[in-house]
């Protein structure tokens, strides 16, 4: 469990602005801080890594005080169990792969942590490799794997895959997952990605001008309504046509186009270019082999 209560004056876009927050998160879980710019969301991240200090206020972890107003308690970055990734890669150029790995591996952890992430996050292959021959997203996975070889309690990711094309980041995403479920790291990630938020998150904080305002399930804080159906997906509006009484919303989703009814009402407020939650109570697939 993670309890945040802090305050900090940051020089906001439009002046000085307070920036208080409280916020309890639950061990092993996966959440999202969404907000617009300036709102405060890498001041956050930054608080808890140790890398900015707050005026005021406790961050516990796991019931271990991190910081301490009152009690004058403020751990240094480097004691405190946090990884980080940030939207820019920051891997030593002149380190290949592995090296830039074995750098990050505390001394206490056993050597055998590298060649288990190596397994996991798929870079066997790119190992010998020096980071500006990789790609964004396999540079983006070695900063996951730095991040993850000092076994931290928490896990920090500051848009991580902003940079990356739709595709990479698809499969980056994939990787959070995996990594997430394997290690069942507390994650904190900030994005503005829908399709990550619904993909990724199990709850989510709106922030605006340095206050959550509101927090929950992604469905229940986008949609205002409870919805209860099996299968959700995101998608974004390619166009929206006019047929008889209801309107046929076709949405992409990935490189697929599916086609969605909706009733006048559900039309409503929707236009092209719009994120969309697809919810469906029962689903019968039919399966066919497509290739001999
Ligand atoms: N150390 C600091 N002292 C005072 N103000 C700061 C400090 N760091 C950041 N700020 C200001 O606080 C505000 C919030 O910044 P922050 O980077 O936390 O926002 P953000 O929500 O992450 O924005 P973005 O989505 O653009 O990254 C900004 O106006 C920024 O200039």
């Amino acid at each position: 469990m993670i309890d945040i209560n802090l305050t900090k004056t940051l020089q906001g876009p439009d002046g000085k602005m307070m920036l208080a927050v409280e916020a309890h998160i639950n061990q092993g879980d996966l959440v999202v801080i969404y907000g617009p710019s300036g709102a405060g969301k890498t001041s956050i991240l930054r608080m808890l890594a140790g890398l900015l200090q707050p005026e005021s206020g406790k961050i516990a972890v796991n019931n271990v005080c991190w910081f301490d107003s009152e009690k004058n308690i403020h751990l240094k970055p480097q004691q405190r169990k946090v990884g980080f990734v940030w939207q820019d890669y920051a891997l030593f150029p002149n380190m290949t792969v592995k090296e830039n790995l074995q750098y990050a591996l505390p001394r206490s952890q056993p050597a055998h942590i590298l060649t288990e992430l190596i397994d996991i996050i798929e870079l066997n292959r790119l190992q010998d490799r020096m980071p500006q021959s990789l790609s964004g997203g396999q540079q983006q996975r070695v900063a996951l794997a730095r991040a993850l070889v000092r076994s931290p309690e928490v896990l920090l990711l500051d848009e991580p895959l902003s940079a990356l094309d739709e595709g990479m980041r698809v499969k980056m995403q994939d990787f959070l997952l995996k990594v997430h479920h394997q290690y069942g790291l507390t994650t904190i990630l900030v994005t503005h990605d829908m399709a990550e938020i619904f993909k990724l998150a199990k709850k989510i904080f709106l922030l605006h001008n340095g206050k959550i305002f509101k927090q929950g399930a992604p469905h229940e804080v986008f949609t205002h309504q409870d919805i209860s159906g099996k299968y959700r997906i995101t998608g974004t509006v390619l166009k929206i046509d006019a047929n008889d009484v209801v309107y046929v919303v076709s949405v992409l989703i990935g490189s697929q186009i599916i086609k969605v009814i909706a009733t006048a009402e559900e039309r409503k407020g929707l236009k092209t270019g719009d994120k969309v939650l697809i919810i469906s109570k029962a689903f019968n697939p039919i399966i066919m082999k497509i290739n001999n």
